[in-house]
């Protein structure tokens, strides 16, 4: 049995068949504010994404993902806390059974219903796949998701859910602009590490913008009509996709803000 979330396939048994489970750079983790240091020499994230590469959105068994066209730098993220040129490969969520946990990475404990994470590859590799396991092979934006407004532009990608249902189904999506899923402000802690899921590869620079975005209760809820099961086996809502705070171990974070 491939892993999952459950009791018998989630976060406490990844380490049986990923050892680096228990490594020194593992994600997600909590942030500390008060712990956090200001560098001033952090510079302000440059997102420039271009609607024209978004293509499909998927259901992969673990979460929903919207993935772009990498094959140029349209879609790219520079300056922040990363040196060179990282393309947007694709984007993806974490989310819970209910309104009060969801998120991968907490802020002093607090757990907000869900977290949004842009996934970059760095152009010094030739592929994402080849980025995904080099010690700065990745850049990941993460939003946080708190309970507000309806947010219109999530609701593009709710209104595509219908017919991504269960895992391995997808359908294509055209022309959506992931800047319109980014908070106003683009604060952000920093900090070297993980991919949040096997193969759980310490190759990620993480930049978790300190601004939520909003979402509403009943966005939420339709998060949780998705499946983590396929078609026509016995349905399993896809809720509780994230995998909890991990050891700081020799890190710090870093703030781009006082
Ligand atoms: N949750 S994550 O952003 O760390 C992540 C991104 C990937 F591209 C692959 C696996 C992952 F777990
Ligand atoms: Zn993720």
């Amino acid at each position: 049995m491939s892993w999952g979330y459950k009791p018998n396939n989630g976060p406490q048994k990844w380490v049986e068949n990923f050892p680096i489970a228990d490594g020194v750079r593992q994600s997600p983790i909590d942030i500390v504010p008060g712990q956090a240091s200001y560098d001033a020499g952090l510079k302000p994230l440059t997102l420039k994404y271009d609607p024209s590469t978004c293509l499909d959105i998927l259901n992969n068994g673990h979460s929903v993902q919207v993935t772009f066209a990498d094959d140029t730098d349209s879609s790219s993220l520079t300056d922040g806390p990363i040196s060179g040129l990282y393309r947007l490969k694709q984007f993806h969520f974490h989310w819970g059974a209910s309104d009060s946990k969801g998120s991968e990475h907490t802020v002093a404990g607090t757990k907000y219903p869900a977290e949004l994470h842009l996934v970059h590859w760095n152009t010094k590799y030739t592929s994402f796949s080849e980025a995904a396991s080099k010690p700065d092979g990745l850049a990941v934006v993460g939003v946080f998701l708190k309970i507000g407004g309806e947010n219109p532009n999530l609701q593009k990608l709710l209104d595509a859910f219908d017919t991504i249902k269960s895992k391995g189904k997808q359908t294509s999506f055209e022309n959506f602009d992931p800047s319109t899923l980014l908070p106003g402000c683009l604060d952000y802690w920093t900090y070297d590490g993980s991919l949040t899921t096997p193969p759980l590869y310490e190759s990620v620079t993480w930049i978790v913008c300190k601004e939520p975005i909003s979402t509403s209760s009943a966005q939420m809820a339709k998060f949780r009509t998705l499946l983590f099961s396929a078609d026509g086996a016995a349905q399993d809502c896809m809720v509780d996709n994230y995998r909890p705070p991990q050891p700081l171990k020799d890190r710090t974070v870093r703030a781009s803000f006082k």
